[in-house]
């Protein structure tokens, strides 16, 4: 059997080009260079930064975000991402050619919808299937056999991630220079680029938009009206 015949295709996925300038786009990117270093927190495949507070299981000490970010967390959910709420949290992610992030679920503490918009390179987000209990028994799946599909995200465009694609299954991207682009790819149509050609990645800002749904107060914190 095809390993990948009984998953379905995603059901929520909203791919949308050009969703900012370029305008826009550099001076995201200026904003996010201006930060101060202590603002980055450096990984071993790529650094980030944190806007809006700290989501813990407990909830969130909600941070007020600079307007540079707020204006596009409005205009994102604006478009209903949040069902009526409004996003209250941005991790920045950057990736320098060759880095990427392991396949993994991002977790109850959001509202399950996650939207992405991309900066100054394209990426591969690859999605992955869970390991099922039944599976664990049998031959180990490997993350080969897992590989369920790849979305491509161009600079300056969004992408909206809703339900199963958020909730089921698993996202990473992998740490490569070029990204070949096969029938794999799902929104192949809707970003212009043809099937069969080569990209070659470049430094990619990722803006990841998410409504956190339990905020904590400061003054709350310390007992204070
Ligand atoms: O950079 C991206 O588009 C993905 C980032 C991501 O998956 C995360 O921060 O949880
Ligand atoms: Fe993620």
């Amino acid at each position: 059997m095809h390993p990948h015949q009984d998953d379905q295709a995603p059901p929520t996925v909203y791919y949308i080009p050009d969703f900012i300038t370029e305008d826009e786009e550099s001076q995201l990117l200026q904003q996010v260079y201006k930060a101060p270093k202590t603002k980055w927190t450096q990984l071993s495949n790529r650094r980030l930064q944190n806007w809006g507070g700290l989501p813990r299981p407990k909830g969130m000490l909600g941070e007020k975000l600079p307007d540079w970010l707020l204006k596009y967390c409005e205009r994102i959910s604006a478009l209903g991402a949040f069902a009526g709420k409004t996003a209250n949290h941005v991790l920045v992610n950057e990736y320098k050619p060759g880095e990427g992030i392991m396949p993994h679920e991002d977790g109850p503490l959001y509202h399950p919808t996650v939207t992405t918009i991309s900066l100054g390179s394209h990426t591969l987000l690859d999605f992955y299937r869970p390991i099922s209990a039944q599976e664990l028994d049998e031959v180990p799946q490997t993350e080969e056999s897992r590989y369920l599909l790849s979305l491509l995200v161009r600079p300056r465009s969004l992408l909206i991630l809703q339900d199963d694609m958020y909730q089921r299954l698993l996202h990473g991207i992998q740490g490569t220079h070029h990204d070949s682009l096969t029938e794999r790819v799902a929104n192949l149509l809707a970003t212009g680029v043809l099937p069969g050609a080569t990209l070659t990645r470049g430094t990619r800002v990722s803006l990841t938009v998410r409504h956190v749904p339990i905020v904590m107060r400061a003054n709350l914190l310390l007992g204070r009206k």
